[in-house]
């Protein structure tokens, strides 16, 4: 296979008296999967399904980025005042995209509210502001502090135990939200020692899905960071394979 072709969604923001609107997304992703042996392609928001169906007709994985906050009453829950909304544009073209890659069973790494998202479509659901919900919890995200971490406790056989294994492990963390109940299909692979989720995949033999609430590809992550787009890319590559197999 020759380098695998990998969507990333991106961030919007539309005109202002100052600016006009523009999509950005930071390089972190995409150097992330360059330096993995994967080809990225930043998908702007596209407005028409069809569109984006004869996009993913064009790749081989879809990489789902972080930002602001899921819109919880899209999900049929109540506003909460905590709440920063991603902007509408992004949020309904992730939302489409997302269901379009999980019809298809497309390979998909989701990070931040990317992994949110994951869990969200597939029937999981998330607390909307941890000290809230947990008021025992760590903090998770420091405004002062963008290298702020914590630590990891891994599920044994999982991606996230093969990238770290054994040994203390500290990851950044820049969230509010959680997952809370996981979706059916899916299990638990990372939690911080206070109980929350920060990493899920996909349990189902047919779909490569998996997702982190930490950011690996972030400045303030990890050498061994880069060992989750490996991941990725080796699974984008395996369910490949087997596309070829049956076809
Ligand atoms: N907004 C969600 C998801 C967290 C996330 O993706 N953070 C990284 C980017 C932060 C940003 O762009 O504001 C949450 O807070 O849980």
């Amino acid at each position: 296979m020759s380098k695998p072709l990998i969507g990333i969604n991106a961030d919007y923001r539309q005109a202002s008296n100052d600016s006009s609107a523009f999509t950005y997304v930071a390089s972190g992703y995409y150097d992330a999967i360059l330096k993995a042996g994967g080809l990225p392609v930043v998908i702007p928001p596209y407005d028409d399904e069809q569109d984006i169906a004869d996009m993913l007709d064009r790749l081989d994985g879809v990489m789902l980025v972080g930002g602001a906050d899921l819109d919880p009453r899209r999900d049929g829950w109540m506003l909460h005042p905590t709440v920063r909304l991603q902007n509408p544009r992004r949020e309904s073209f992730d939302r489409c995209l997302m269901r379009l890659v999980a019809e298809r069973r497309m390979p998909v790494f989701g990070v931040g509210s990317g992994m949110q998202l994951l869990n969200v479509s597939q029937g999981g659901n998330l607390m909307l502001h941890i000290p809230e919900d947990m008021p025992n919890a760590l903090p998770h995200r420091d405004p002062l502090d963008p290298s702020h971490r914590h630590t990891l406790e891994l599920a044994a056989g999982s991606i996230m135990d093969r990238v770290y294994g054994d040994g203390e492990l500290r990851v950044n963390s820049m969230h509010h939200m959680a997952v809370d109940e996981v979706a059916p299909g899916f299990m638990v692979t990372a939690r911080c020692p206070d109980g929350i989720i920060e990493a899920i995949e996909s349990t189902q033999e047919d779909w490569f899905a998996f997702g982190t609430q930490f950011h690996p590809e972030a400045e303030t992550a990890s050498a061994l960071d880069q060992r989750i787009f490996e991941e990725f890319m080796c699974g984008v590559h395996e369910m490949h394979s087997q596309v070829r197999l049956v076809a």
